[in-house]
């Protein structure tokens, strides 16, 4: 579990970026957090691994303050997967992959064989190990960022945004893919967008942010979408514009949903 208790984060600029934020992220669900640009999720992502420091509060994981912990072990015992991959060009898949194992100590070779298998877990073929990011397709090289953020086992994996730069058919395989790896692994992970389809469809918590890093809404999508808390969430998930408002219709005997569209989606099983 991680928690912030009334974390603040000012820069020197003087922009709070983040004001008072106090958030219970539970271990081993997905928590996303979604707000347009510049609402905060980044710092408070990288809050967590202290990549950005707080200026005042406190956060714990497992009820331990991450100030109390070397910030270097602290980083590289949880995972991070950013936009863009964050591969550093230079180096094979397979040394992206097993860069952080090896920091940690582990064995070359047994790093190289975890990496192996951790590609297979992201469903890459192993022969793609040899090849640089360069000779990678976009969606090839955000599976090899999820392995890297994988590689030292982390129970805490970040991720900013990693599907947001791929087109929509490789985004919605890539959605798919986590799915099952979190149905597999169980990792604690909070999870970047702004985008709040990819929010339902990923998130057990969904953490609506405004400016400033404030809690416009927290709770499971279902939550969110049978009582958004004010007109600000209401607009964000697309109620307002009658998103979302699916109907039934009789046919035959049986329930059919009607989606926003007016086009008949399922039959209702109960
Ligand atoms: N190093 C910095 N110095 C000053 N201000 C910063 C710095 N980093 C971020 N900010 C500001 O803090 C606020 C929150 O930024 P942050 O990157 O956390 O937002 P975000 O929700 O992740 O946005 P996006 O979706 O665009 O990535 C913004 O106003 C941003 O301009």
């Amino acid at each position: 579990m991680i928690e912030f208790r009334t974390v603040t984060k000012k820069f020197p600029d003087g922009t709070v970026a983040v004001d008072e934020l106090s958030l219970v992220i539970p271990a081993r669900q997905t928590t996303v957090l979604v707000g347009s640009s510049g609402s905060g999720k980044t710092t408070i992502l990288r809050m967590i691994n202290r990549m950005v420091e707080k200026t005042s509060g406190e956060i714990e994981i497992d009820g331990e303050d991450i100030y109390a912990l070397n910030p270097v072990k602290l980083r590289r015992s949880i995972g991070y997967v950013m936009q863009n991959s964050g591969l550093l060009p230079h180096r094979k898949v397979i040394d992206n992959v097993t860069t952080v194992p090896v920091l940690n100590g582990v064995k070359k070779s047994e790093a190289r064989e975890a990496a192996l298998t951790l590609l297979d877990t992201v469903g890459l073929d192993r022969s793609l190990a040899e090849r640089y990011p360069s000779q990678l397709s976009g969606g090839q090289q955000q599976r090899v960022g999820v392995a890297r953020g994988l590689a030292a086992d982390p129970n805490i994996l970040l991720m900013d945004e990693p599907f947001g730069a791929v087109d929509p058919i490789v985004r919605s395989e890539l959605q798919q893919e986590l799915i099952r790896i979190q149905r597999d692994l169980g990792k604690t992970i909070v999870f970047v967008t702004h985008d709040i389809d990819e929010a339902f469809l990923l998130g057990d918590q969904v953490v609506l942010l405004e400016k400033g890093g404030r809690i416009a809404q927290a709770g499971t999508p279902a939550e969110i979408l049978s009582k958004p808390a004010n007109d600000f969430v209401a607009t964000f998930i697309g109620a307002d514009r009658g998103r979302r408002a699916l109907r039934v219709e009789v046919v035959n005997g049986r329930n059919v949903v009607i989606d926003e569209d007016g086009r008949p989606t399922g039959v209702l099983q109960s």
